[in-house]
């Protein structure tokens, strides 16, 4: 027998339904009842679109309001005290606030901290232990979404977080102590989750635990044994999930496991199959990721259908087949994409197509007759298309890459000698002030935008709208007297995607959205080809702002590693080639931009951290070659001209060493909710050159106190020299509304101020 399943369905929706009504909600616009009705229809939308693709099981519990971490919390009743959550039912506000700050009572709370799922561009909500932390059930989400999918007729699988990877994700909180010292507890409490979904009749759960594809400490694995024996319950079958990687050293361990079942990534990790084959024992599922959930392709199907024949034949058991991973990371249908090329669109396949994908290979795989249906043939002929169009590849692009071996990836001088050719040019007091990039993208920015491209208002007049934005983002920073102003990006849908659009060899899409956190989406754009920069882009809006002050304004583009990290990338060649093929034309603009009269220039390399593969063995090759692509970049400006790179979320200690590489002059990081505790990295290693450390949380309405930003600058301090610190918030401000956004560099601004006359040391 063979079952097909999905682990996961984006739950954002199609057209962004849920980022709508969360938003309306948020404002004020519509109550909880009006937001649960809506995420009731969404739901059954999914699920409904699951089941017309014929899966033999649907999954629920993947929908979330906000992220499936902080729903884990949320039923574990794991509610930090700042909440001051009364140990009842939590209800969707609290839930809310421990995603976006905000206290009870309308004062300010700090939000809980938000941070990168594993490799991918989705963030979730940390979850916070405390040393005598208790679980106690406190939702009531995921068996009334079992219910309602069971009444609506589906065969239904939960899915939850496993609680290993519940615990590793989250952080101790206060004295620091072994995480793994609650674990009993907390199996209690996944008990009572497990007795409560056999009691309404589940015969599969899916409970994920993505750790083990991660280099795990010892005393984690043996917790997996431990924990694993507890969680077993009569007549529910487990079905352990691991994706995003290869089980590696984990793999005989999970076989042992007194679980039913065990999910693996055949895409990450195809030659794990064999393994599992030889390891896993026969009267467990073994279920194979055969449909890449991380990438945007049409699956060969032909290519799957024998693959799978062939693991058939060796494996004993019953197999299930289902994409490597949850579906949230990629868009949610192709069929509303009317713009794309019909040869690319030919090429792909989004959360809904994989699922048909999914329907087709076992179909074939039961019946080999099925190989030469139509669906079958179109799927060949678009494969053959894609591996032979004149679209991917070009003569030009694969020549320059060539002269990359020729290439000094070094500034001329040491940063030493270049930061004093730059203050004699730039003149920068102490302490300089600067912002991140982004200024608020506003509802008037955007709607403009929306004009511009339905044709509503010529490109003259989008041009000028978006001049008349730069001037005021101008004026207001010279009111606010920062030192280094920016053009603000009003321009840029998003930082990625604005450069995708002028970028040949990428794609970009309608409605092509993927949650990137709470209500936040992107549209990655899609590489298909080689890279090259047909004209400049960004040189026009950096020299405008320019032209309006005799500060300096930074040029800002984005890092040839994060638009790699952030797009969908090519399956048909190395990752560093494309990466290469994207630096050379950041390169170009690098250049141009310096020739345009631009004094520093900022690369963002926001994704460069998170895009380190799961496994140690594997960082140093990567970051070799993000590194030389970062290099590739600005190596070729005047010792005069400052590069900037900016990095968020990002947990420097294990890269120390890469980040210098880098070389270069400032960067700026988030460290504010870190009580700059992340400058540690920086201080051990002597890092020698400028620095700006987040002195703002940007994801949070809250406004900064001056005192806090002066307290923070001064830990900066105990740990940088003063003449290499600069003050900046912890990332762009495009989410942010202006009135905070001015108090809040008013306040920046003035304790800079403060800080030169004096600074004292807080010991
Ligand atoms: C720094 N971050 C980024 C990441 N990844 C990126 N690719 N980009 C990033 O900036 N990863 C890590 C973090 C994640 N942070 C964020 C922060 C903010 C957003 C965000 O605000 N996303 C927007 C969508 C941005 C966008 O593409 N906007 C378009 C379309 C705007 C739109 O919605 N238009 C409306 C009509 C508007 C009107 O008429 O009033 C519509 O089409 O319906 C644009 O500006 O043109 C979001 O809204 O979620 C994402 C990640
Ligand atoms: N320059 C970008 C960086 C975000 S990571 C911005 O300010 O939004
Ligand atoms: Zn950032």
């Amino acid at each position: 027998m063979i079952r097909t399943h999905n682990l996961g369905f984006p739950r954002i929706g199609a057209q962004r339904e849920l980022k709508k009504s969360l938003e309306s909600y948020w404002q004020g616009e519509i109550d909880s009842q009006d937001l649960f009705n809506n995420g009731q229809q969404l739901r059954k939308n999914n699920w409904q679109t699951q089941a017309d693709s014929g899966l033999d099981l649907i999954p629920v519990g993947d929908f979330s309001w906000y992220d499936h971490v902080l729903d884990m919390s949320a039923l574990l009743g794991c509610i930090p005290e700042r909440f001051k959550h009364d140990g009842g039912a939590v209800d969707i506000d609290t839930y809310f606030r421990m995603a976006r700050g905000r206290s009870v009572d309308g004062g300010d709370v700090s939000a809980c901290e938000m941070t990168k799922w594993f490799d991918t561009n989705y963030h979730y909500i940390v979850p916070e232990f405390q040393p005598e932390q208790s679980f106690k059930l406190s939702t009531e989400k995921l068996f009334d979404e079992v219910n309602e999918a069971l009444q609506l007729g589906h065969r239904v699988k939960p899915v939850i977080l496993g609680p290993l990877s519940f615990l590793w994700l989250g952080k101790a909180e206060g004295e620091a102590f072994d995480k793994l010292n609650v674990l009993d507890q907390l199996l209690a409490a996944y008990g009572e989750i497990l007795n409560r979904l056999s009691d309404l009749g589940v015969e599969w759960v899916q409970i994920d635990e993505p750790i083990l594809v991660l280099d795990l400490p010892d005393q984690w694995k043996l917790a997996f044994e431990q924990a694993y024996h507890k969680l077993q319950r009569g007549d529910l079958k487990l079905l352990v999930a691991s994706y995003f990687g290869e089980l590696a050293d984990n793999l005989k361990l999970v076989c042992d496991l007194p679980v039913a079942g065990l999910h693996i990534d055949a895409i990450r990790s195809p030659e794990q199959v064999q393994q599992l084959i030889d390891w896993l024992p026969s009267y467990k599922v073994l279920s194979v990721g055969i449909i890449d959930g991380r990438n945007v392709w049409k699956n060969n199907l032909g290519a799957t259908v024998s693959v799978t024949q062939a693991i058939q034949q060796h494996w004993a058991g019953e197999l299930w087949l289902a994409p490597s991973c949850s579906l949230l990371h990629v868009p949610v249908n192709l069929a509303f994409e009317t713009s794309l090329s019909d040869d690319i669109k030919s090429w792909l396949s989004f959360a809904t197509e994989k699922l048909t994908e999914l329907r087709l290979v076992k179909a074939a795989v039961l019946d080999n007759n099925c190989l030469s249906s139509d669906e079958f043939s179109r799927n060949r002929e678009a494969i053959s298309n894609r591996e032979n169009s004149s679209l991917v590849h070009n003569k030009d692009v694969q020549r320059c890459l060539e002269n990359v071996k020729s290439l000094s990836l070094k500034r001329g001088l040491d940063f030493n000698e270049r930061i004093k050719l730059q203050q004699q040019h730039l003149r920068l007091p102490n302490f300089p002030t600067t912002t991140i990039g982004s200024f608020p993208q506003t509802t008037d920015i955007r709607s403009n935008r929306r004009r511009y491209k339905q044709g509503e208002l010529s490109q003259a007049d989008y041009q000028s709208v978006m001049q008349q934005e730069i001037a005021d983002v101008i004026a207001k920073q010279e009111a606010l007297g920062l030192d280094v102003l920016v053009h603000g990006e009003p321009e840029r849908n998003d930082m990625v995607e604005y450069f995708g659009e002028q970028l040949q060899g990428f794609a970009f899409t309608q409605n092509g959205w993927v949650q990137s956190y709470g209500s936040r989406c992107v549209k990655p754009p899609i590489i298909y080809g080689d890279v090259s920069r047909p004209q400049a882009m960004t040189v026009n809006w950096a020299s405008y702002a320019q032209s309006l002050t005799d500060k300096p304004v930074k040029g800002m583009l984005t890092g040839p590693v994060t638009i790699l990290n952030w797009s969908f990338v090519r399956d048909d060649q190395d990752r560093a080639t494309t990466c290469q093929q994207i630096a050379l034309a950041i390169r170009d603009e690098v250049l141009d931009l310096e020739k345009a009269g631009i004094r520093i220039i900022q690369i963002d390399e926001a994704a460069l951290r998170e895009g380190l593969p799961l496994r140690k063995k594997q960082w140093s090759e990567y970051l070799n070659r993000a590194i030389e692509a970062f290099c590739i970049t600005t190596s070729g400006v005047k010792n005069e001209t400052q590069i900037h790179t900016h990095m968020c979320y990002s947990n420097f200690n294990d890269i120390m060493s890469s980040v210098s590489d880098m070389d270069a002059d400032v960067i700026t990081i988030e460290t504010s909710r870190s009580d700059m505790k992340l400058l540690d990295a920086f201080e051990q290693f002597q890092y020698p050159n400028e620095i700006g450390p987040g002195v703002y949380d940007i994801h949070s309405p809250n406004v900064p106190k001056i005192e806090q930003i002066e307290y923070l600058m001064q830990q900066a301090a105990r740990r940088i020299p003063l003449e290499r610190l600069w003050v900046n918030p912890d990332c762009g401000l495009k989410t942010r509304a202006w009135p905070e956004v001015q108090q809040a560099l008013r306040n920046m601004v003035t304790a800079a101020k403060q800080l030169r006359q004096s600074v004292t040391v807080v010991e």
